[in-house]
């Protein structure tokens, strides 16, 4: 069975497909800087043995359906497609960042559940729009494919009321569903898992720390395979501070900008969201930027490397009481992956917590695999756990499927 992952973010459209029986992967890619002057497509196709054929395209790409057209054209080109038309695929399984309290499973895609997306666009106003475009376009041009949903949101439907709840009144809960959702949950279960199975702690009291740091930043407290806590809240906005978004801030000075500056509601939540964070504090927002103008002594890039890494910290620390302890930190995403100098800097200086780091170790740039990065001696290990949304969700499609 063919199944076609689509992963439609604020400005990028991942994709993969897969081949179930056996799970290959046929062809994967990334269309990026949808909505900018000229956008970038990179495809990768792999043959049986897994060898790799990269193409990579620039061309404007002004919203989603423009590029999912350009994928579709792809998959089906008449020389180096995958399948041979639109028919070939029988599923496709959707990123769906915003579930609300309406699913806490994966769900195949009907009217009513489009309806239900769309009523999260509130809670999600970078991520929903787009998810639910993309299941729009995807309805219309694969035809005989059912299309499933899978939420950010449901890992951390496990939280107790004690974490997912907010210190305001009781209705605002009840009537309204203002509470703590927490996102990135697919990319949570999906390391956390590998690192219980990559440690033998599968049936044990497992504590495992993951932090997962690309364009937005979240972290969880998984024990046991559970969420029971994460650092992304309501919405994405919440918890670390990202590549354009503050993360935690004092509400507080939301009124300021309001009562003081005159700014009106959506210009605070566009500067909350688009315009701070690493962006805010340096004018840069790709981590890769940072780090090297953290390398030319740029004190700015200090400073900010410095403030996205301490909150790191202390969210270990938070997660570490929460649990009594941890099995593991597992560093994941496009910057957990990648950069060694912010994983050093979130996780040394923590041997008070029993966590030693293999500095040597940690200064590989890229893990393409699990890696261990902390001392063999440390009571907590430090892993880097490639993540693979597209993977796990078309696991999950496939299990929907039965
Ligand atoms: N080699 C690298 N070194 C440092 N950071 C990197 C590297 N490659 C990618 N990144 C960072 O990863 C981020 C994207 O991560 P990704 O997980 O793809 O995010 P998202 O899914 O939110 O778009 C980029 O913004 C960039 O800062
Ligand atoms: C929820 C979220 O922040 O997703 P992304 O990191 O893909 O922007
Ligand atoms: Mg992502």
């Amino acid at each position: 069975m063919k199944i076609l992952v689509i992963n439609a973010g604020s400005s990028s459209l991942k994709y993969q497909l897969f081949e179930m029986d056996g799970t290959q992967v046929l062809c994967s890619g990334i269309v990026e800087r949808i909505g900018l002057e000229s956008g970038i497509i990179t495809h990768k196709t792999f043959d049986a043995e897994g060898n790799e054929t990269k193409t990579k395209k620039e061309l404007p790409i002004p919203n989603h359906n423009v590029g999912l057209t350009e994928v579709v054209a792809l998959l089906t080109d008449a020389e180096n497609g995958v399948i041979q038309n639109t028919d070939d695929i029988q599923a496709v399984g959707h990123r769906v960042v915003h579930g609300g309290e309406f699913f806490n499973e994966t769900t195949v895609i009907t009217a009513e559940v489009e309806e239900k997306i769309r009523e999260c666009f509130q809670l999600a106003p970078l991520h929903n729009p787009a998810n639910l475009q993309g299941i729009l376009d995807c309805t219309k041009i694969f035809q005989k494919a059912t299309q499933v949903a899978v939420f950010d949101t449901a890992f951390h439907q496990t939280m107790p009321g004690k974490a997912y709840r907010y210190a305001i009144p009781t209705e605002l809960y009840k009537e309204h569903g203002v509470r703590v959702y927490g996102m990135h949950g697919t990319s949570h279960k999906y390391v956390s898992k590998a690192a219980i199975d990559h440690l033998g702690l599968e049936g044990k009291d497992s504590k495992i720390i993951t932090v997962h740091l690309g364009n937005g930043c979240s972290m969880a407290a998984v024990r046991n395979g559970q969420c029971i806590d994460t650092s992304m809240g309501f919405s994405p906005l919440d918890g670390l501070m990202m590549g354009t978004r503050s993360g935690d801030i004092d509400p507080a000075v939301v009124f300021f900008l309001m009562d003081k500056l005159n700014m009106k509601s959506e210009e605070v939540y566009d500067l909350l969201n688009k315009k701070s964070g690493m962006l805010g504090v340096t004018g840069d927002s790709d981590m890769r930027d940072i780090e090297a103008r953290y390398n030319e002594g740029d004190e700015v890039a200090i400073l900010a490397t410095h403030m996205y890494t301490y909150r790191i910290k202390k969210y270990i620390g938070a997660y570490m009481a929460a649990m009594n302890g941890a099995d593991a930190i597992v560093f994941t995403a496009g910057v957990g992956e990648n950069d060694h100098g912010i994983r050093k800097y979130a996780a040394n200086e923590l041997e008070g917590l029993g966590v030693y780091l293999d500095e040597a170790k940690n200064n590989k740039l890229r893990a393409s695999d699990i890696e261990t990065i902390s001392t063999s001696d440390s009571n907590v290990k430090v892993l880097i756990v490639p993540t693979n949304e597209e993977l796990e969700i078309a696991q999950q499609t496939l299990a929907v499927l039965g």
